[in-house]
């Protein structure tokens, strides 16, 4: 009898207290930014988990991300369970003033998602470091790399490897007719191509997967599917499968919330599995290192000049020279495997064969534009360039090869490899009006800004200088335009400007915003050495092949992150032109 006014108490208070931990636990917005209603703990986690279900990623176009832009302002929240919260922010002309300023000030710096994310593989590359001065040096021992000298010395390798591409092309081609297909799926393809370069450059010594891969194309499982599209099942090079492996485990860590991303990546750090692949990577890389450092050490015995062609010699080549920084041994191997294998939602490899994968797609779309490009490359290179590899000079004259640039400006554009920058406030920030607090993640979400940067949208751009930052309303649209045409389409001829009086055609850069490769001091450090790689690719496929039309139940744009935003299906039919 006694006990029943407790257990009245205990009935009337479990609800109360219920509903006081769900309030109190319930995401909290910042005050001033839109966002959907707030109806769970979860937040927006069920609509993020639907979106990745239809389309494989957040921010396409229909993704529930894209929409609130496009209905709302450029500026949203969206919370990932109670705690973790993001600002969405996509104005382009506002995001390339604050970028620009807040990333040099500090006031904006690498997010804790990127640090926690790559604590895992890469703890002490630069893409995991905040914008101190071990990142500064990091910076300044590797930018030589993309310099004009060091380019031009690694151009054959690259062209080389495009060449073999080439020649694993027609052999795949064969194959697929022989077994009745139309077409084969070129993802590893580019997987390949670009790991082969990419440890050319900073090995001095190929992977040589596409040499590889062709010779054994002719005994190699292929399955035909019921459009004609053909998959090769071919057997990976352990160096390739490690590679790949390290790469995977960072796989969607960008989009957790920092904590779990690290016990993620720390937990996974520890595993036998991890621990073998990663030694057997390491071991290969010091190799090239001790390799280039003992060859340097006998140029200089002999007095002879030592002449760098890779990343580890350009390093070895400056290591204990007077006035010159070095990197310890932990930030080396961090910084060489990172090339090496592309990372953040970025570098190297992995983003350079998602945009080739996105460009076939494309340009099989567009015939007229294979066309175009087809007539000027045989036009503007001398001496058969169908039969040899390009050159560097050729690659770097836009005077001569304005259509080029633009196809591959386009590319980038369109394929929306790295669909956002994730970065944190250190101090209070003003984004339009809004105070951002610090400590925020902020996604600086690129290719949605600059797809709503088109004169369609003007209106509702300049109604928003009156909140503008005072250099953003000063520098306006930078030397900019806005896009005339429709930003889903894929149009190289709108980087273009024709001379009304001579009708000389001249590649425009600053068309209209595209910021593929980022903006502001953390933007890409491998961005000369991308560009220079899509050019010879495309230059070189275009020059042997025309990609002929691909079923449409085989040509869907459904992406995928990997990191990376990449195609779901990427096949590929290629004939030779006549
Ligand atoms: C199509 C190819 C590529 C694309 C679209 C791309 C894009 C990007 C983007 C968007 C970022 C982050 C920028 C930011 O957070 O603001 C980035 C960072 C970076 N990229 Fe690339 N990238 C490409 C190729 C490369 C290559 C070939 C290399 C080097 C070999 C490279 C090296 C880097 C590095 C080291 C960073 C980190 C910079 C830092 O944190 O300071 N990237 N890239």
């Amino acid at each position: 009898m006694s006990s029943h006014p407790y257990l009245l108490g205990a009935a009337c208070a479990t609800p109360l207290l219920y509903l006081a931990i769900t309030k109190w636990a319930r995401p909290k917005p910042i005050p001033g930014i839109a966002h959907y209603p707030i109806t769970s703990l979860l937040g927006d986690i069920p609509r993020v988990t639907e979106d990745m279900r239809v389309y494989g990623n957040i921010f396409d176009d229909g993704g529930f991300y894209n929409a609130a832009f496009k209905t709302g302002a450029p500026i949203w929240q969206l919370f990932v369970g109670p705690f973790d919260k993001w600002v969405g922010f996509a104005d382009a002309q506002e995001m390339e003033d604050v970028l620009n300023r807040a990333t040099r000030t500090r006031a904006v710096d690498q997010s804790d998602i990127m640090l926690a994310a790559f604590s895992g593989t890469i703890p002490y590359g630069m893409v995991s470091l905040k914008s101190d001065d071990v990142w500064r040096k990091h910076r300044r021992v590797m930018n030589p790399l993309v310099t004009s000298k060091y380019l031009k010395s690694m151009t054959p390798a690259i062209a080389e490897s495009a060449r073999a591409l080439v020649d694993l092309w027609k052999s795949k081609m064969q194959r697929v007719k022989s077994k009745g297909g139309t077409c084969f799926s070129c993802e590893d393809d580019f997987r390949y191509v670009s790991i082969d370069a990419i440890t050319s450059i900073t090995l001095g010594k190929s992977l040589d997967t596409i040499p590889h891969a062709r010779s054994i194309i002719e005994t190699s499982e292929i399955n035909v599917g019921p459009y004609g599209g053909a998959t090769f099942h071919l057997p990976k090079l352990p160096l390739y499968e490690s590679l790949r492996y390290l790469f995977e485990c960072i796989g969607d860590a960008t989009t957790l919330p920092a904590f779990i991303a690290y016990i993620k990546q720390q937990t996974l750090r520890y595993t036998p599995t991890f621990r073998k692949h990663y030694k057997y990577v390491i071991d290969h890389i010091f190799s090239f290192v001790t390799e280039a450092r003992q060859a340097v050490k006998e140029a200089r015995a002999l007095n002879e000049e030592y002449e760098a062609k890779s990343l580890v010699g350009m390093v070895a080549e400056k290591e204990g020279l007077p006035g010159h920084e070095s990197l310890h041994e932990w930030e080396l191997r961090d910084e060489i495997l990172a090339y090496i294998f592309a990372v953040s939602t970025c570098l190297g490899h992995d983003t350079t064969a998602a945009a080739l994968t996105w460009g076939m797609k494309f340009l099989t779309e567009n015939p007229r534009v294979q066309e175009v490009l087809h007539a000027e490359l045989v036009n503007a290179l001398a001496d058969s360039p169908e039969s040899r590899p390009v050159t560097f000079d050729e690659m770097m004259s836009p005077e001569t090869t304005p259509y080029l640039e633009a196809v591959v400006s386009e590319i980038l554009r369109c394929a929306k490899v790295a669909a956002a920058s994730s970065k944190q406030t250190t101090e209070p920030l003003e984004l339009l009006g809004t105070v951002i607090p610090p400590g925020t993640s902020i996604a600086w979400c690129t290719h949605i800004a600059c797809d709503n940067a088109t004169v369609d949208n003007e209106a509702k751009l300049r109604a928003l200088d009156p909140v503008r930052s005072e250099s953003s309303r000063k520098n306006g649209l930078g030397g900019r335009g806005l896009w005339k045409t429709p930003t889903d389409r894929f149009e190289p001829e709108r980087w273009i400007t024709v001379d009304e009086k001579t009708g000389q055609s001249t590649f425009n850069p600053r068309a209209g915003y595209s910021f593929p490769f980022g903006i502001g001091l953390r933007s890409c450090a491998g961005k000369q050495l991308a560009v220079l790689e899509l050019k010879i690719y495309i230059a070189t496929l275009n020059l042997a092949f025309f990609l002929s039309e691909v079923p449409k139940e085989l040509s869907s744009h459904r992406a995928k992150i990997q990191i990376s935003r990449v195609p779901d299906q990427a096949f590929v039919a290629p004939i030779e032109w006549n």
